[in-house]
């Protein structure tokens, strides 16, 4: 009978980990690639920030793209504001260029910080660059401090969620890398009601028989921010996961004039995500595949090794909007061909190592077609 049973399998069982909660900053700082930082805005100005965007939300869109064979929606609200300016230069053409791909669409142009995002967006900024100056560590190819020591860390865009009760959600995933670039630094207000903000970290296949994943559920307060540091989207994917129920939001300051919040915003949550979109990932030097369509960028998450020699692909993305069909393309980044990071060469001087001739705004090399 031995020689029917199965060998035994030589690898050890690893046990699962239970979730852990992060319930304060120095919990968020020890298990994760995030910072937490709490009551970040004057409180009357995160109350009308709330108002400003529950007001707004009326005109915002549920996503919506084909996974495989069939139609998904985004299970809440969305919508994308790009800000005057790029924060490197003065030039007020960035709202006109700020023409960019979601889901394998072209976006409409988007809105213009409104005056609460843009007065909240200068105290992010502050924030976020103080935190990036107690960095030691400098990924080689994040967007890093250019032309000196100071941090350079804008926010150009962002992107905002509005969950209205439990059940609007979002589920596991990182963001689309194609205008962040590698390593990004992404700094996520909350406001509204309470909701979890779900981190779990993708184990690399190499690792996968010795350990598990665990999963990390950090209560994200109204007026709280989120720092995803470097390497959070490489090694973790993250999601508002649904809940039974919500906290009331009682808000301290009633809306001003002006603001219609006619909905009953006490069980919404509205989440902005502040971006920097890189300089040399602008969208006329995104890659495009067959579909004649831009591709999006990820990272080889499960083989991603020091920091150093991660890989990263360009592919297809048509597929999202067009019958799930797309064409396969991939192709790995290569920063040097591409004349990214430190091969970046422009006219504002903000890269000291680049010498090589480069243009990655321009419309040519890139496209593969
Ligand atoms: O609502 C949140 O905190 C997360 C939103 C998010 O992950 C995203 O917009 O990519
Ligand atoms: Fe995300």
């Amino acid at each position: 009978m031995d020689v029917l049973r199965q060998p035994e399998s030589p690898r050890k069982t690893v046990q699962r980990i239970p979730p852990l909660i992060l319930s304060n900053p120095e919990m968020v700082a020890k298990h994760t690639p995030c910072s937490l930082h709490l009551s970040v805005l004057p409180p009357e100005l995160a109350c009308q920030l709330f108002y400003r965007m529950i007001d707004a939300s009326k005109s915002w869109k549920r996503n919506k793209w084909w996974l495989f064979d069939r139609v998904v929606e985004s299970p809440h609200l969305t919508s994308f504001f790009a800000r005057k300016t790029d924060g490197i230069s003065d030039d007020e053409s960035w709202q006109e260029a700020a023409q960019f791909w979601y889901n394998g669409r072209k976006t409409g142009a988007p809105d213009v910080f409104p005056p609460e995002m843009e007065a909240a967006c200068n105290i992010i900024e502050e924030i976020v660059n103080n935190e990036l100056r107690k960095r030691t560590h400098t990924y080689k190819l994040e967007w890093g401090r250019q032309g000196g020591n100071e941090p350079l860390w804008r926010a150009n865009v962002a992107a905002s969620n509005c969950y209205q009760g439990g059940k609007e959600s979002v589920g596991l995933h990182s963001d689309q890398l194609t205008y962040l670039g590698p390593y990004p630094t992404i700094a996520s207000l909350s406001l509204g009601t309470r909701r979890n903000f779900s981190l779990r970290e993708v184990i690399p296949t190499e690792e996968i028989g010795a350990r598990k994943a665990q999963t990390f559920n950090i209560p994200l307060a109204h007026n709280s921010l989120t720092i995803m540091h470097a390497s959070c989207q490489e090694k973790f994917k993250h999601s508002i996961p649904p809940q039974s129920a919500v906290d009331i939001f009682r808000p301290a300051f009633p809306p001003k004039t002006g603001v219609d919040v006619a909905m009953d915003s006490s069980n919404c949550r509205i989440n902005i995500t502040f971006r920097f979109y890189r300089p040399d990932f602008r969208p006329a030097s995104i890659p495009r595949c067959r579909c004649d369509v831009p591709t999006i960028l990820r990272p080889d998450m499960k083989n991603r090794t020091d920091g150093e020699t991660d890989r990263y692909f360009w592919t297809c993305y048509a597929g999202a909007q067009n019958d799930g069909k797309g064409c396969n393309f991939w192709k790995l980044l290569n920063m040097k061909e591409e004349g990214r990071g430190a091969w970046f060469n422009q006219s504002l001087g903000l890269n000291p190592s680049t010498n090589s001739p480069s243009n990655p705004t321009g419309n040519n090399s890139h496209n593969t077609k």
